[in-house]
């Protein structure tokens, strides 16, 4: 088990995690979510030992992490998927790695084929794309087969296949009694894989419970109703009657109509006293996207604004896809290569090497009206 008790880190003026107290059990994964900025890599990196809380304590099993008899073998952790030597091959890294941790060479390629790299495990790392680099990274966090396993964001990079097989794997590991800690920004992927949920804002506890309450908690359950298509009088009879019963009626635009405040028996009810026949009546619930951001509002740090494009003209025609084409506009042809100067090519069996024609002078400040340190985009 994790423990967080008060825990506080403050970077000068900034704190970037306040007072958490909190437990992740094992047996469950348990997902950690939190806006940017909102202190969860801080908090994984306490839980590590490399930072030091400014206040308060996080323990692991009881004991500090820095204090854990050969903590290799009890905690696995991806907290950086790139803070691997580039010149090393993918098995020197883990076998470096096991050496340390007195964990048999075996175990090595283990774990490279659970995570599917022994195809590429005597390649230098550095050529790995993002998701070769999280499988790498996995397989480092597995190699004492510890039984708490903490990972920030391993699905980053991912292909649709490796993200199944993270969200297997971490299931898989969490069945086997182990506490599995998550930290991840793609709700429906936590949806999937987690069972609990911890969320932060700016630092704080904002929600420490099962995924199931809290979408309760923080979404509204909802019937979907919709009446023969053919019969929207039906609808306006509906909503007067469902309004009256004290429902809330909103219009979807498929023609449904949402309706929030009455169970689904009153709803029939209701609408059988009406003489109104329905197609459909079928209980909703928001997802953990939409609970997430209703409780998150307001703990959002960086927030897009939208792009106004402001002073830019519009561009030229023939850019862009032809969607954005302006009406009546007909494409011009491709712009042509000349055919002179250093673009054209020697003509058959002409030496190469051939004194080439005159350059095209090159264009000059007076002429571009730009000065040559200038950025030319
Ligand atoms: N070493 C540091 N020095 C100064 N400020 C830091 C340091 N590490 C983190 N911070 C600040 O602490 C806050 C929390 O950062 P942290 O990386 O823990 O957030 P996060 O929830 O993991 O964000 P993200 O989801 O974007 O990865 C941020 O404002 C960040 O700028």
């Amino acid at each position: 088990m994790i423990e967080a008790v008060g825990l506080t880190k403050r970077y000068g003026a900034k704190t970037a995690v306040h007072n958490l107290s909190f437990q992740v059990r094992p047996g469950a994964v348990t997902g950690f979510l939190g806006p940017n900025g909102s202190g969860k890599s801080t908090t994984m990196r306490m839980m590590l030992g490399l930072d030091r809380p400014t206040s308060g304590h996080v323990t692991i099993g009881g004991h500090a992490f820095r204090s854990l008899p050969n903590a290799p073998r009890q905690v696995g952790a991806l907290l950086d998927a790139k803070a691997v030597h580039g010149g090393r091959s993918a098995r020197n890294h883990l076998l470096s790695l096991a050496q340390l941790a007195g964990i048999p060479v075996a175990r090595v390629d283990e774990v490279l084929g659970v995570v599917g790299l022994q195809d590429v495990a005597k390649k230098r790392s550095k050529g790995f794309s993002l998701g070769m680099g999280q499988r790498l990274g996995i397989a480092a966090a597995l190699l004492g087969d510890p039984q708490v396993l903490l990972f920030d964001e391993p699905v980053n990079g991912l292909d649709p296949e490796g993200i199944l097989w993270v969200r297997n794997l971490m299931k898989r590991l969490a069945s086997e009694g182990r506490t599995v800690f998550v930290s991840s920004h793609l709700m429906s992927e936590m949806a999937l894989t987690a069972d609990h949920l911890i969320v932060i804002g700016r630092g704080q506890l904002l929600s420490d419970m099962s995924v199931t309450d809290f979408i309760s908690a923080n979404s509204a359950d909802f019937a979907r109703v919709r009446v023969p298509a053919d019969r929207p009088e039906y609808r306006e009879k509906l909503t007067a009657s469902l309004t009256e019963a004290g429902g809330q009626v909103m219009p979807e635009m498929d023609g449904a109509l949402r309706v929030t405040g009455l169970p689904l028996p009153r709803i029939s009810d209701l609408a059988h006293g009406a003489d109104v026949r329905l197609w459909e009546l079928s209980p909703h619930q928001a997802s953990l996207e939409e609970a997430y951001m209703r409780m998150t509002q307001g703990a959002v740090d960086y927030r897009s604004t939208a792009d106004a494009k402001e002073g830019l003209q519009p561009p030229p025609p023939g850019y862009g896809h032809p969607g954005h084409e302006q009406q009546g506009y007909v494409p011009r042809p491709p712009p042509e290569v000349p055919q002179q100067g250093w673009y054209a090519p020697p003509p058959p069996g002409q030496n190469p090497y051939a004194a080439a024609p005159a350059p095209a002078p090159e264009p000059t400040a007076e002429r571009t009206g730009r000065t040559t340190d200038e950025d030319p985009r």
